[in-house]
């Protein structure tokens, strides 16, 4: 390793394993709002340095798209189009001119009301929203003279650095170019962590002061939530990939069956999960996430069969509507909660509204008939057997006949028995369940180490659970992110879980690690992970174990 070491090493939680290095891209931070004063002393002026730099913007974009390809190509020329549109420029003049506003106020002003604008108009249009407001970021940076928001252009190998990534961030971003991820904030739900999974390289979040620290390379240590800063450069290494020794069978070394699925939210994403044995949760909170009013029986309809048409024949989990807290859906908003994370949300929506699920349990019902998946339905944020029970009424009267729960809260899990006599099937969403179980915010990246799921009082809840499915024959399945982490996957086969789904491209990793080890020895990697006496400690232990 080239590059002198700074003293600073900053720790984190490790969310994608894999060791990488090579030089720092730092990642803009969102542009804070714009001032409304001072007054600028010549308006005229003022007003005539916008349509530069928007030029400014649109050129810069209009490089990035030459040198892009396909869909990225044709999102880059539309932006830049965006950056230059008479509409917002005429606006943004003229409220410089006639209300003295600062240019970069007036242009964030003018870009908000185009936004209403679009989003008023719904569908296609309400979509572009997001794009105006990076536009207008963009034509404001130029303004200030200062970096634009979002990811730089990488123009070599890189392990970026951020506050925490947007998916808007994360739009167009080449594996091939991002050797590592790291944030200072964020989780191991937050997005960066799904998205680093999703593309196979190492990645570590809530690393504490790696934005102050100045560094030219880093190395990353996905598996250990270990950066290493570099003051000096450093080659681009990346991480080993996995991928090529899986041959799509969910089985450990010694043949023991592991379902492997696939977690989605679109249709591209029923796309991509082809080489899984099917699908574990579908999110279809992700259909609607801009609907204003709830969609009819049809339109649902149409929306389901569009995800599951690519999925015929195979089995698709498809969760009930989990709006609230982390995921708002307009049309299902219970008003200001103190605690929205332990308010009215996932099938507690339903409590007071029984024909809003019955409706969607008709949508997916018929939409199972359209494309000939193999459906059953679960329930999220369940926590006793008396709700689950009602679920499962509902849902057979809709003519669905394989009904399950996911155990997110500690009460669920601990309702083991009762709850399994009631369901066919069991799926624990280890996000929530550890944000329950530790009292701890999945969205606040300073206690991402209360919700790494290798935290042995998350993963006793989990055995608890496996044992009793295993006594019943009831199937106890992983579908939180846990089950995108290779090792804590032969950990969670260890502890007796049947089934383990997540975002498609976490699935190679996850089969070739299980492929390597036989049963009984991830049966001593669980009880090793058990009895440590925290998440550091279970990972190292039940690596070891494994080794
Ligand atoms: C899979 C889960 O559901 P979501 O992440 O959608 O809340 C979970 O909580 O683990
Ligand atoms: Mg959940």
């Amino acid at each position: 390793m080239t590059g002198s070491s700074t003293p600073a090493v900053p720790s984190g939680v490790g969310v994608s394993p894999g060791r990488a290095s090579g030089p720092v891209v730092r990642v803009a931070d969102p542009l804070p709002e714009p001032a409304r004063g001072p007054a600028p002393a010549d308006p005229a002026a003022e007003a005539a340095r916008i349509r530069p730099a928007a030029e400014a913007v649109a050129r810069q974009l209009r490089t990035r798209a030459a040198a892009a390809a396909g869909e990225a190509r044709s999102v880059l020329e539309t932006t830049a189009a965006m950056a230059v549109d008479p509409t917002l420029l005429a606006q943004a003049e003229k409220s410089v001119a006639e209300r003295s506003l600062p240019a970069a106020r007036a242009v964030h002003e003018a870009a908000e009301q185009v936004a209403e604008m679009l989003a008023a108009a719904g569908d296609y249009l309400a979509e572009r929203v997001r794009d105006v407001r990076d536009v207008a970021d963009r034509i404001r940076a130029e303004l200030g003279g200062v970096a634009p928001p979002g990811v730089p252009v990488l123009t070599g190998p890189s392990v970026l650095v951020a506050r925490d990534l947007a998916p808007a961030d994360t739009a167009d971003l080449d594996p091939e170019l991002v050797l590592a991820l790291v944030t200072e904030e964020g989780g191991p739900t937050s997005h960066t962590a799904i998205l680093a999974r999703a593309l196979g390289i190492p990645a570590v979040v809530a690393a504490r002061g790696v934005l102050v620290a100045t560094a030219a390379g880093a190395t990353v240590d996905g598996d250990g939530g270990v950066v290493e800063l570099h003051a000096g450069p450093v080659p681009a290494v990346a991480a080993p990939r996995s991928r090529g020794d899986w041959h799509g069978s969910g089985t450990t070394a010694d043949g023991h069956p592991v379902t492997l699925l696939a977690n989605i939210g679109s249709p591209a994403d029923a796309r991509a999960a082809g080489a899984a044995d099917g699908v574990g949760l579908f999110r279809t909170e992700f259909c609607f996430l801009a609907a204003t009013a709830e969609p009819g029986v049809a339109a649902q309809r149409a929306a389901y069969a569009e995800v599951l048409a690519p999925l015929r024949g195979k089995p698709v989990v498809v969760r009930t509507l989990d709006a609230g807290a982390d995921k708002p859906l307009p049309f299902l908003d219970s008003g200001a909660e103190p605690n929205p994370a332990l308010g009215v949300r996932g099938l507690r929506v339903a409590f007071d509204r029984p024909d809003l699920l019955r409706r969607q349990l008709d949508a997916i019902a018929a939409a199972a008939g359209d494309t000939g998946a193999d459906v059953s339905v679960m329930a999220p944020m369940v926590a006793t057997a008396e709700e689950a029970a009602w679920f499962a009424d509902l849902a057979r009267e809709a003519g669905l006949d394989r009904v399950g729960v996911m155990v997110e809260t500690p009460a669920a899990a601990l309702g083991g028995a009762a709850l399994l006599d009631v369901v066919d099937f069991v799926s624990i969403g280890t996000n929530d369940l550890a944000q329950y179980t530790f009292a701890a915010d999945r969205m606040t990246g300073a206690l991402a180490g209360l919700n790494d799921p290798w935290q042995p009082a998350l993963l006793r809840l989990i055995a608890m659970l496996a044992d009793a499915g295993r006594e019943r024959g009831t199937p106890v399945g992983v579908c939180g992110e846990a089950a995108a982490d290779p090792a804590l996957a032969a950990v969670l086969t260890g502890l007796g879980i049947t089934s383990l789904s997540m975002t498609a491209a976490a699935l190679p990793a996850v089969g070739a690690r299980l492929a390597r080890h036989a049963l009984a020895d991830c049966e001593q990697a669980a009880r090793a992970a058990l009895t440590a006496a925290g998440a550091d400690a279970a990972r190292t232990r039940a690596r070891d174990a494994l080794a």
